[in-house]
């Protein structure tokens, strides 16, 4: 009984203190509380830090106070306050959430970081810890995007886990962070498939980890070597197991079911955006509901298929139908996410979406446009374009190529 001997207890760190990562550190923070066997009750948040002044709509801003024009590192005032009032405004934080500016303080010892960053910043962020964490920690990427090189396709999870030589699965799901944040009911889908060594378990010889798979490039398609051996957590430590990952984010709120497909988790999340951006385009066009179910129905087809075009070995179609992170968080982004309402709103005003959201997000970030233009440049290295309508036409509209008025003709099915 593996349990038994345990004594340490995981410390968890978010990695990021965004709309989601702040949520994240909330949803996190209430379960490490009520499961104090398993988890050091304290969460570190990483922040990176910024001068903030407390927007005068806060119920934190007195005029009277000397502070109140002035500006202030956001990682005290997120500990003064128990709010992150520039990125989560208005929901208060457990106080055993601490923010730390500090990325290799906070995650000093943890074995469970949880990577909540955009997906611009995950490789600085991992060049940073890289040395600097213990070696038999684990990750969960909760990051929308993928990765593009010369040299092919690479899902965050696996990007992080190379980087820092550590097992890394996936969250995502219909998950609009400030929904979650007050606590509005919703679903997700954690992918976690942890070597057979966290099981305490012999590993047979030569079998495969989940880390460090090898990129998907033109001369292998399919990647199934897996190289690295990953360390085995200590037996002091309580296993990460589904049952135990679940109580990490499960809540009342915010459902969580549990997969081990992590490639199907990490696609989805990624392609969704570029399926939202074209349902803000027609919206924009001010083309209606149908017009907007058009898009999607197209979408969603050119996400089962690049699943099984790309990562045929790894990602299970059911992954797509059946969890929160395929169909439904396509519904969701494409009813309120803010992929969908910046392009709704370039169209509208005849701007590019990069000024939407430099002008009108405060900070937070899409991932839906970098995700296009990755998702295009692997397509066009396999010659793969005409294969996916509707990512190659979000592509061209932001290039400028195209017009979203072009949209019914570009992803009209040519049997
Ligand atoms: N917000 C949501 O509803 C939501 C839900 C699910 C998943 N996600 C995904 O979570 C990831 C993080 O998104 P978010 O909503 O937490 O962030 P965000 O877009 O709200 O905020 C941007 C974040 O980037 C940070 N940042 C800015 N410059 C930086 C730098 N140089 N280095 C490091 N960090 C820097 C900011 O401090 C801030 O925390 C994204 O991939 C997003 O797609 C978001
Ligand atoms: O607001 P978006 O477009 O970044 O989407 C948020 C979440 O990914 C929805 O699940």
């Amino acid at each position: 009984m593996a349990t038994l001997g345990a004594l340490k207890k995981h410390k968890v760190t978010i990695v990021g203190s965004g709309n989601w990562g702040t949520t994240m550190a909330k949803l996190v923070a209430e379960n490490t509380k009520a499961h104090p066997s398993l988890f050091e009750e304290t969460v570190q948040m990483w922040v990176h830090e910024e001068q903030v002044t407390i927007p005068k709509e806060s119920r934190h801003f007195d005029p009277a106070s000397e502070l109140a024009n002035k500006p202030q590192k956001l990682s005290e005032l997120v500990n003064k306050l128990h709010e992150n009032v520039k990125y989560l405004p208005n929901i208060t934080l457990p106080p055993n959430v601490i923010a730390n500016a500090d990325i290799v303080d906070a995650c000093k010892n943890s074995t469970i970081l949880v990577f909540v960053l955009p997906h611009q910043f995950i490789a600085r962020a991992c060049d940073q810890l890289k040395g600097n964490i213990v070696p038999y920690a684990r990750a969960i990427s909760c990051t929308k995007g993928v990765d593009v090189s010369e040299k092919g396709i690479r899902l965050l999870s696996e990007s992080i886990g190379i980087r820092l030589s550590i097992y890394c699965g996936a969250l995502s799901g219909a998950n609009i962070a400030s929904e979650i944040a007050q606590e509005k009911y919703s679903e997700t889908t954690v992918a976690y498939d942890p070597p057979p060594l966290d099981s305490r378990a012999p590993t047979p010889k030569g079998s495969p980890t989940s880390s460090n798979v090898d990129l998907i490039s033109p001369s292998n398609p399919n990647p199934s070597a897996r190289s690295a051996r990953l360390q085995a957590l200590p037996s002091e430590y309580p296993p990460l197991s589904h049952e135990n990952v679940r109580k990490l984010f499960h809540r009342p709120y915010f459902h969580v079911r549990l997969v081990s497909d992590v490639a199907g988790v990490s696609l989805g999340g990624a392609l969704k955006n570029i399926i939202a951006l074209a349902a803000g385009f027609v919206d924009g066009l001010g083309w209606g509901d149908n017009a907007k179910a058009a898009v999607m129905r197209v979408g969603i087809l050119e996400m089962v298929a690049f699943g099984k075009a790309f990562f045929e070995d790894s990602v299970h179609a059911s992954t797509f139908t059946e969890e929160s992170c395929g169909v439904a968080d396509v519904v969701t982004s494409c009813m309120g996410g803010r992929n969908f309402k910046s392009a709704k709103m370039a169209i509208e005003k005849g701007i590019s979406i990069d000024e939407v959201e430099k002008t009108q997000l405060n900070g937070q970030k899409l991932q839906g446009t970098s995700t296009a233009y990755e998702v295009n440049s692997f397509l066009k290295s396999q010659g793969m374009e005409d294969k996916f309508p509707l990512f190659t036409a979000v592509y061209n509209i932001l290039e400028g190529n195209v017009k979203p008025e072009q949209i019914p003709d570009l992803i009209e099915s040519k049997n």
